[in-house]
């Protein structure tokens, strides 16, 4: 299970190890496919040529070919060759190969280069672009790192929409590339193989006969553009991260989807750019403003809205395709779908979506942690894990949506979908189960070696009391039956590399009685079959309060007292920064002049704009101008995280698979037989029509226009996450994300505390021993704890920091307060801390307790459930709809309180603009 390997480092090795037999596999079985050799000597270096390496070509190498030749064959002849992975050059992508010089030879000197689009394969591909078992991963690998542009132009043509637009196809090649760059190919999640498997999902909702077949042109295109860039320049990081690290981006949208502001109008950028809305200019505004809802509309946390809204529709059947505000709510909702159709893909897919994007959460938290912030638990890597994601996600999320998508389509697409999701879903289940019986037995022989001392301190009932105060807010994805079980966490393992050190639950009350058997985790899914039929009574059988851990502005408070990280600090210490790692903003994006003064209002202050109206920027602005902090981080080279050329072993099969299924009456989505007998698409006007596949002849294929593009996004190396920044000073606003309002009871302890801030507001920076030196003068309104918070006045907010206890309040709270301050304490304060139960004030094992697992109980949750009684207001879906939309809160408002990522460069599009243009002026 992913997460049981609880170390970023071990999460790359494996990564490696994963990746190295697949490319090991394919490209030495099949050299020929990968060497090309130019006949002649003055072809330029970007030519492609059509014959293939054979043994009798081999005689024909230059002695200097013979490294490259005695390389590719060294996979074949080795004893391992599955677990090679030197990377050597040889099978490089064009990605990495416009950032890498070839070690073989020099392009521009000799005859022969690395061919990286492999037409054959790219064309088997795409004429089976209308299955629901496309592998955006293999699109990747066999388009060289291209699988966006390669599928989009192809659909351009293939609707038709090349023709009845009149585009220039470089243009429209020149578009897609320019939104492929803008993707980050830094983030395993949020990049544009993300974005391929997206529109490719799209394309197979607009296949589907409802929507098709009253669909105009325009809709489509903007269907299909909205689709590929409703993610572009996503900098892996969520909203309330922006927010809470005061990113300009979030104050120019006023954190208000700010993240699909941001997408639409990096699309619109692309599009100017390209030269594409030129050739389109009457039907210009129409168009942008159909891609800017459709992109709007993704934001995840408008699930509520959007489900109830379709649910209307359905219950009441009033849509009527033929209007276009029904039309493109439609669009919406299959853009929705399709944002969040991973786990409706087949296995081996999904579980590959699944990872990526639970791996960009948990960067995210490696972020928080680094940054002295307060770990969001979804994206805390040491308390939660892949499949409590995944189940959480499955059934509060996903289910939801697709229940009505399919009671809306009921096709063999829809079905296939939901076939997929449940089982999906099981192999999540049954791996959480597994993972939870693993974790009981390791933290009962973890029980077992507990100092005997220490033992005869605590004795069942006062563990199962202290540790409810800190129980794991991850359980949140748990149901509720598990959770019942599932109280408290022990630590495992002594304290040696803090970060990654997983900490296992077990019920404590279990510890005497119950030991379980080990158990597999059954990896392989072929040992289970799909099931047959889709039993939606299952669905809904989780009740309101299995959210009820769900985690609140407060959890930070809990959170904070595992949110240090005390990794080495050896290594060369690399300073990072919100700043630093968001990206920058595109201005090319800002296609209104007031956006632009708005944006440059908040870059570079009020003098500097004349548009001085806004005056909301103004005062923001203070805040806003974005600080060079540290100094920036070093580039690397960029990994391809997703597929490298893993993917292309699963290729043949999957072409395979494709072929025989397209005779089979149970092929998903019914679309395989459509590339080649549906030419013609859709409009009820005749002149909407595809004359010819591009891709049907491979010289034709060919005359895609390579893009050569020198710069190269500024990157993080991953290796820095794992590096500790523990002694750093945290540059994140105090202020933010407040805990909530102290609430007094008989049976609770209060401690408040006052944080005075600058006037100006205060970004991180205190260093422990100043915490310490004013312990005894603060100012605080505090009972009891000897922590304080610091710092020079004028303005103060005022924190309380509640401790529940389940006695009559005798907790000493210490560790805790010290842990719950944002900001920037380095997080080895903790140590000489004393814990004392609140029963005999003994001495307690500190040293496993304070690092146990701890985020949030049920009372942290409360506050979200109270929050929206209008959960409960639809008989029918109660139970989908509020959990899904508890879900949306859980992800805001425990991500409220955090945040920050890594900055992915990007490259504003008027670099890229000018190096295309030269590239295809000619
Ligand atoms: N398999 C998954 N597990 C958990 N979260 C997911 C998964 N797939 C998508 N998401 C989330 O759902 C969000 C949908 O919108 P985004 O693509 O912006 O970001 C996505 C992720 O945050
Ligand atoms: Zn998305």
């Amino acid at each position: 299970v992913g997460s049981r390997r609880g170390s970023g480092e071990s999460y790359y090795q494996e990564l490696a190890e994963t990746t190295a037999p697949d490319v090991a596999t394919m490209e030495t079985t099949d050299s020929s496919v990968l060497i090309r050799l130019l006949p002649t000597t003055n072809q330029t270096t970007t030519a492609t040529t059509t014959s293939s390496i054979s043994t009798a070509r081999i005689s024909e190498l230059l002695e200097k070919d013979r490294p490259l030749f005695d390389a590719l064959m060294a996979d074949e002849n080795s004893e391992y060759p599955r677990r090679r992975h030197v990377c050597n050059g040889r099978f490089l992508t064009m990605h990495k190969r416009r950032r890498k010089k070839l070690q073989t030879r020099s392009l521009s000197f000799d005859q022969a280069i690395l061919d990286d689009i492999l037409h054959g394969q790219v064309q088997c591909i795409l004429n089976r672009v209308g299955n629901w078992r496309f592998n955006a991963f293999t699109l990747e690998t066999v388009t060289g790192g291209r699988s966006l542009p390669v599928l989009c132009v192809h659909l351009f043509h293939w609707y038709g929409l090349l023709d009845h637009f009149k585009l220039d196809v470089v243009r429209v090649w020149k578009l897609f590339s320019l939104i492929e760059e803008g993707y980050h190919s830094t983030n395993p999640y949020h990049n544009s193989i993300h974005a391929t498997d997206v529109t490719q999902a799209m394309h197979c909702f607009l296949q589907e006969n409802r929507i098709l077949e009253n669909l105009e042109p325009i809709e489509i295109m903007a269907s299909l553009i909205g689709a590929v860039t409703h993610d572009l320049d996503h900098p892996g990081v969520n909203q309330p991260f922006l927010i809470a690290t005061s990113n300009h981006l979030a104050a120019l949208y006023e954190n208000t989807s700010v993240l699909e502001n941001h997408h639409w109008r990096s699309a619109v950028g692309c599009l100017l750019e390209s030269g594409v809305a030129e050739q389109v200019q009457s039907i210009r505004p129409e168009l942008e403003k159909q891609i800017s809802s459709l992109i709007l509309a993704t934001d995840i946390t408008r699930q509520h809205e959007f489900i109830t809204k379709f649910k209307d529709y359905l219950n009441t059947s009033t849509l009527d395709m033929y209007k276009p505000e029904h039309r493109h709510f439609i669009l919406q909702i299959a853009l929705k779908c399709a944002d969040i159709s991973n786990p409706c893909r087949p296995w081996d897919i999904s579980k590959k979506w699944s990872q990526k994007v639970c791996e960009e959460f948990f960067r995210q938290g490696d972020y928080e942690r680094q940054l002295n912030l307060p770990v969001t638990s979804l994206c805390d890597r040491q308390t939660t894990s892949v499949p409590k994601i995944q189940t959480g996600f499955f059934k509060f999320v996903v289910t939801p949506l697709m229940n009505e998508w399919h009671r809306f389509l009921k096709t063999d697409l829809s079905y296939h979908m939901m076939k997929h999701l449940k089982y999906n879903q099981n192999q999540w289940e049954s791996r959480l189960q597994a993972e939870m019986a693993e974790e009981t037995r390791t933290e009962i022989s973890d029980a077992e070696i507990l100092e005997e001392d220490e033992i005869d301190d605590i004795d069942i009932g006062i563990i199962n009391e202290s540790y409810l105060e800190l129980s794991d807010s991850s359980e949140v994805l748990i149901p509720t039956v598990e959770k019942i079980s599932r109280r408290s966490s022990l630590q495992v393992s002594s304290f040696g590399n803090a970060r990654f050190d997983r900490r296992h639950s077990v019920p404590i009350h279990c510890i005497p009685k119950i030991i379980l058997p080990p158990r597999e985790v059954r990896t392989d899914s072929s040992q289970q079959h799909p099931p047959d039929s889709i039993q939606e009574s299952d669905e809904h059988k989780f009740e309101n309060d299995s959210l009820s851990i769900l985690s609140s502005d407060s959890d930070s408070c809990h959170r904070g007292a595992r949110g240090s990280s005390a990794g080495s600090t050896t290594e060369r210490e690399r300073p990072l920064s919100a700043e630093n790692l968001l990206p920058d903003c595109t201005i090319a994006s800002m296609t209104d002049g007031a956006c632009a003064d708005r944006l440059n209002l908040m870059l570079h202050g009020a003098s500097s704009v004349g548009n001085t109206t806004n005056l909301l920027a103004v005062g923001a602005s203070k805040h806003l101008i974005r600080q060079q902090t540290f100094p920036p981080l070093q580039p690397y080279i960029r990994a391809r995280y997703m597929s490298s050329q893993a993917d292309l072993s699963a290729c043949p099969e999957a072409l395979l698979e494709s072929n025989s299924s397209s005779t089979n009456s149970s092929n998903e989505g019914a679309n395989i037989e459509n590339s080649d007998s549906r030419g013609i698409l859709i409009s009820k006007k005749d002149s909407f029509k595809r004359e010819q596949d591009p891709f049907t002849t491979s010289d034709k294929a060919s005359k895609l226009p390579k893009l050569s593009i020198p710069g190269q996004k500024e990157n993080m190396d991953p290796s820095m996450l794992r590096r500790s920044l523990s002694r750093r000073r945290g540059s994140a606003p105090v202020t933010v994300a407040l805990p909530p309002k102290p609430t007094t009871t008989d049976t609770e302890s209060t401690v408040s505390y006052v944080i005075k801030t600058c006037d100006i507001m205060r970004r991180g920076s205190v260093p422990a021993e100043m915490i310490r030196a004013n312990t005894r003068d603060t100012s605080l309104s505090l009972a009891k704890t000897e922590s304080s918070i610091i710092s020079n006045n004028i303005r103060a907010a005022t924190i309380a920091a509640t401790t529940t206890t389940t006695s009559s309040g005798n907790t000493t709270i210490t560790t805790n307060v010290i842990h719950q301050r944002r900001g920037s304490v380095p997080c080895d304060t903790t140590t000489n801390v004393i814990v004392r139960n609140n029963s005999n004030s003994k001495r307690r094992n500190t040293k496993k307790i304070l690092r146990r697992r701890s985020s949030g109980g049920a009372e942290i949750l409360s506050p979200i459930l109270a929050e929206s009684p209008d959960d409960h207001t639809t008989q029918n879906t109660s139970s989908s709809t509020s959990s899904s939309t508890a879900w949306y809160r859980f992800k805001r408002k425990t991500d409220t309180d955090n945040l920050l990522s890594r900055r992915r460069g990007s490259l504003p599009v008027e670099v890229l603009a000018v190096c295309y243009s030269s590239t295809l002026r000619h």
